[in-house]
C-alpha cells in the first residue's frame, strides 16, 4: 500500500467530532507539587474514524482521556463535542477502562441493560437492544450470568455491550485488552474492529503496544514524554486491509514493518534513560 493511499484513506473520515484546541492540563494548584501533565494538545477527532494513541508510561494518554470524557476539566484551552464544551461525563461518551468496572450483584444482561433503563426506554426496547448487543460481543448464551462466573476477556466484552448499548458518539477505551492473554487479546481486537466497521462508531484507543495500533488505527497519534504533547500522527489503514483480507498478508508487508520501526523508534526516543 503507497503511503498516498493511506492518507487518501484516513483523509476519508472529515467531519470533527471532538475539537481540542491549546490544551494544558495540570495537576494541582500549588506552583511546588503541581504536575503539568499535558501541554498544548490541538487534536480533532473525526466522526468514524478509530484513533489510536501511543506515548511512553507517564505521557498522559489517561488524562487526555480523562478530559474528553468529561471527567477532568482542561487548566486552559478547550474541548469540544460538536460545538460544545464538554462539561461533565455523558453516555454520548462511552468509557472502557482495562478493568472492566461490572455490577457484580447484576446478570450479565441486567449489566448491558443498565444504561437504557436509567434513560426510561420501554421494556421491550431494552430487551431488544440488551440482546442485540450481547450478540455482537458474542455472549448471547450467557445473559443470565453473574459477571464473577466469567473470564477477563468476556467481562470486557460485558463492559464493551454496556457502553454500545447506549450508542455513544465515541467510544474511549483506555487500553482495553491489556490485561488479557496473548490470544484473547488477539480475538478482541478482532471483535472491535468488526464492531467499529458495523456500527460506523468513532474510537478513541489508549494502548502501549505499536502492533495493535497498526493493526486497529486508521489514525495514530504518538505523545511525547511529560508534559505530553503530540509528536507525530501517522495515517493508516491496515485495519481496513485486514477486515477484507488476512491479517498474517497484512503484517508481514515492508509498509507495515517500516511504520513500526519509526514509531518505535520516536517512542524510544521520548523514554528517559
Ligand atoms: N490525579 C493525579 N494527581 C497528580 N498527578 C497525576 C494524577 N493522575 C496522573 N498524574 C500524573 O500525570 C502524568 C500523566 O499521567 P497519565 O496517567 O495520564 O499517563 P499515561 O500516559 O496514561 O500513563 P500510563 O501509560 O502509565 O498509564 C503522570 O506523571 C502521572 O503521575
Amino acid at each position: 500500500m503507497l503511503s498516498q493511499d493511506r492518507q487518501n484513506y484516513a483523509n476519508k473520515f472529515e467531519k470533527n467530532l471532538i475539537e481540542i484546541k491549546n490544551l494544558n492540563l495540570q495537576y494541582g494548584s500549588d506552583n511546588r507539587s503541581s504536575i503539568l501533565a499535558l501541554q498544548d494538545i490541538n487534536l480533532n477527532l473525526k466522526e468514524g474514524e478509530f484513533l489510536c494513541v501511543l506515548g511512553p508510561s507517564g505521557c498522559g494518554k489517561s488524562s487526555l482521556l480523562k478530559v474528553i470524557a468529561g471527567y477532568l476539566k482542561p487548566s486552559s484551552g478547550s474541548c469540544l463535542m460538536q460545538g460544545e464544551m464538554i462539561k461533565k461525563p455523558d453516555w454520548h461518551r462511552g468509557v472502557v477502562f482495562q478493568s472492566p468496572t461490572l455490577y457484580p450483584w447484576l446478570t450479565v444482561k441486567e449489566n448491558v441493560s443498565f444504561g437504557p433503563k436509567m434513560r426510561n426506554l420501554a421494556k421491550n426496547k431494552i430487551e431488544e437492544i440488551s440482546s442485540y448487543f450481547l450478540d455482537e460481543v458474542k455472549l448471547s448464551g450467557f445473559g443470565d450470568r453473574h459477571t464473577f462466573e466469567l473470564s477477563g476477556g468476556m467481562k470486557q466484552r460485558v463492559a464493551l455491550a454496556r457502553v454500545l448499548a447506549n450508542y455513544p458518539q465515541v467510544i474511549l477505551m483506555d487500553e482495553p485488552f491489556g490485561a488479557l492473554d496473548a490470544l484473547t487479546r488477539d480475538n478482541m481486537q478482532g471483535l472491535i474492529r468488526e464492531i467499529w466497521q458495523e456500527n460506523d462508531t468513532t474510537i478513541f484507543f489508549i494502548t502501549h503496544d505499536v502492533d495493535e495500533a497498526l493493526s486497529l488505527a486508521t489514525r495514530i497519534i504518538v505523545m511525547s514524554k511529560r508534559p505530553g504533547e503530540i509528536v507525530k500522527e501517522f495515517k493508516v489503514n491496515f485495519t481496513s486491509q485486514i477486515l477484507a483480507g488476512n491479517k498474517k498478508t497484512v503484517i508481514y508487508q515492508d509498509e507495515y514493518f517500516k511504520l513500526k520501526n519509526e514509531i518505535l523508534e520516536i517512542i524510544n526516543s521520548q523514554i528517559e534513560k
